[in-house]
């Protein structure tokens, strides 16, 4: 099968600013990445790399800052989703004028993510773990071949996140997600990647890493 992406001994960064070095990466498609390592090593600078190269592919992202717009209804953060599938006309009217089946849609995602009614909430008003839900129901909408997460369960309580890490996993064949609970990568993911030093210093499956030298990373 082919691979979904490919890095080969790239620099990644922002600007001039380097953050990573000698990126070598293939993610094949029924991978479940996680990514490990101290904050600020470069999570995120990677999920984004790899956002840009797999702009062809449907990929549903769950940005570490959420990316919603707090003045809007749940509803409407949710629907975002989709905005790409549909004109901007037939946007428009289902923005201001929901049919009782996109209502539905967005009905059943948010009870996936234990948010039922709350469509007409403004996100604004909403907890932090309930904006992260927000963002995850908005990605589980989108659907598509891979969903790239920043700490999208980070705001959630144990069996809440390893709930919805089991949704997702179920819900996209492909999955990259940044995650700080080792214990949650380990129950979760196939493969994982850890970063330290500005370099990929382990990239194993996941049966080969035990929670000792995944805290190495740490160290
Ligand atoms: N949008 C950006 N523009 C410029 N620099 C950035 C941007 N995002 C991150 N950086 C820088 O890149 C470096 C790596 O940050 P990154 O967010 O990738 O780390 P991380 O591992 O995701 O951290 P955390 O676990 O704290 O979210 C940091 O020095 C950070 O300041």
């Amino acid at each position: 099968m082919a691979a979904l992406v490919s890095l080969s001994g790239e620099r990644l960064g922002w600007g001039e600013i380097p953050v990573l070095g000698d990126v070598t990466l293939t993610i094949e498609p029924g991978e479940r990445i996680a990514l490990l390592g101290r904050s600020g090593v470069g999570k995120s600078t990677l999920l984004a790399a790899l956002a840009q190269r797999l702009a062809a592919r449907r990929v549903a992202l769950v940005p570490q800052d959420h990316g919603l717009v707090g003045p809007l209804s749940v509803f409407h953060n949710v629907w975002m989703g989709r905005l790409d599938d549909a004109g901007t006309a037939r946007n428009l009217r289902i923005l201001l004028r929901p049919s009782a089946q996109e209502r539905a849609q967005v009905e059943t995602v948010l009870t996936r993510v234990g948010l039922t009614g709350m469509g007409r909430r403004r996100v604004a008003q909403l907890s932090g773990g309930q904006r992260q839900r927000v963002a995850l129901a908005r990605a589980l909408l989108r659907g598509g071949e891979v969903v790239l997460g920043d700490e999208p369960v980070s705001a959630l309580d144990p069996s809440q996140a390893a709930a919805l890490l089991g949704d997702l996993a179920a819900s996209f064949p492909t999955s990259v997600l940044a995650l700080h609970d080792v214990t949650l990568a380990r129950q979760t993911a196939t493969r994982i990647l850890g970063l330290k030093g500005g370099r990929i210093v382990l990239d194993a499956p996941v049966a080969d890493c035990p929670r000792d030298r995944l805290m190495d990373l740490y160290a």
